[in-house]
């Protein structure tokens, strides 16, 4: 099943839950809009290349659209319209005032040199500066995308609209950035799985953790969970696989991976075949690459619309902070937070006697379900 079938599926399972109006579920599940656009830019060789570049707006009842920008070979429509009905029932679940929305170019970013990154992100912005905005649909850095992705797109947009610095969040701190925003995803997935574990009376600490991708999300985590006292025993990244039983030395893997673009050749564990990874015993599995790997029965799963929401819910803090905040405040509003989000989930699982991923999926529909009829007949929220 692809990535929209199976959003799709858990969404109208929620809304059958709920007991949601079939017209209200009808305009909950189409996209708000749907943009593609092609890109071409010069490669430093000077020969031309083209690219096509999308963004998905899914839904703004409860405020401005919201969603990162991916960069990867295998962006398509099917996945970035999954993504972006992911962040609308994300932002919710979190209880932050977006919509959602998600946008990506097909594209190998490892591939492409600085120059022409930005060259293709300012590209694109040019094709989209029209339809995104502060108060209509807010990017953010999301897989093969970073803060200075963010950085170009506010200063292209800043072109056509004057500065804007709210335009997209993840910024680097220099430009208005917030602290801790690079650590948010991982850090709320350790909040989120401290949670849990705590139901099962256990803590981070001695339990054995495999996690799949190395970048932004996984590093993070990884490096939280084994400063908390977690024993990472195994780790796989787009170059290979590593696995140590004892637990992995984070803080050397960090230094290998950014010398060496990836984990490969690391030598403070074993060498394993990345496709086993995800069938190594272990007491909690991260996926932190791709999605849409999770199904297997009798396993626990905190569902991703809570577990990854650290990252957009400090871009929320990033938006309203009017100055700074420091990196404290940061970390604990975001346990804050995690810990409100996981237990307002336990309890539309225990009113809709489901699991966490449909209690996730019943909250964050109900709550958008709730805006819409609240703002339905009244006022017409443009985009
Ligand atoms: N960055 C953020 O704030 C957020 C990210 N996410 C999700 O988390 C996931 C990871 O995102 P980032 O860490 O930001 O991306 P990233 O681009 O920083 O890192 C991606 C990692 O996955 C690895 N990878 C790619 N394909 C792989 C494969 N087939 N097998 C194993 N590893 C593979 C890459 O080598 C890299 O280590 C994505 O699904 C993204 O949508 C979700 C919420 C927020
Ligand atoms: O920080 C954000 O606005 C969104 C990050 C994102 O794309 C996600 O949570 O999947």
């Amino acid at each position: 099943m692809n990535a929209l079938a199976a959003t799709s599926r858990n969404f109208k399972q929620a809304a059958k839950l709920l007991g949601l109006d079939s017209k209200l579920e009808k305009s909950l599940l189409i996209p708000f809009r749907e943009i593609k656009v092609e890109c071409t830019i010069p490669k430093d060789d000077g020969t031309l290349a083209s690219y096509v570049g999308f963004r998905v707006q899914h839904d703004n009842a409860r405020g401005p659209m919201k969603g990162g920008i991916r960069y990867h070979h295998e962006v398509d429509p099917d996945e970035v319209n999954a993504l972006a009905q992911l962040m609308t029932w994300k932002t919710a679940v979190a209880n932050i005032p977006y919509g959602g929305a998600k946008g990506g170019i097909g594209c190998s970013p490892g591939e492409l040199s600085i120059s022409e990154l930005e060259r293709l992100t300012r590209v694109f912005t040019q094709k989209i500066h029209d339809l995104i905005g502060i108060h209509t649909d807010v990017p953010a850095p999301d897989m093969g995308t970073n803060s200075q992705t963010m950085a170009w797109i506010l200063d292209e947009y800043s072109k056509f609209h004057g500065y804007s610095p709210a335009v997209v969040t993840g910024k680097p701190v220099d430009l208005g950035g917030s602290l801790g925003r690079d650590a948010a995803t991982g850090r709320g997935v350790l909040f989120a799985t401290e949670a849990l574990l705590a139901e099962h009376g256990k803590g981070i600490a001695g339990q054995r953790f495999v996690i799949q991708g190395f970048g932004n999300v996984g590093s993070w985590a990884a490096q939280l969970i084994s400063e908390a006292g977690g024993k990472v025993i195994a780790i796989s990244d787009v170059t290979g696989a590593v696995k140590n039983s004892n637990g992995l030395d984070i803080a050397k893997l960090m230094k290998h991976s950014s010398e060496n673009r990836g984990i490969k050749g690391f030598n403070g564990g074993d060498a394993i075949d990345p496709r086993s990874l995800l069938t190594e015993e272990c007491d909690v599995l991260i996926p932190a690459a791709l999605g849409g790997i999770l199904s297997k029965k009798g396993v626990l799963i905190l569902p991703d619309i809570l577990a990854n929401s650290g990252g957009v819910t400090v871009s929320y803090f990033e938006w309203v902070q009017g100055f700074m905040w420091d990196e404290e405040k940061v970390n604990n509003e975001l346990k804050t937070y995690m810990t409100r989000g996981f237990r307002d989930v336990k309890e539309m699982c225990k009113s809709h006697n489901c699991d966490l991923r449909m209690g996730a999926f019943t909250l964050g529909v109900n709550r958008v379900a709730r805006a819409t009829n609240g703002t339905a007949g009244f006022v017409v929220i443009c985009g």
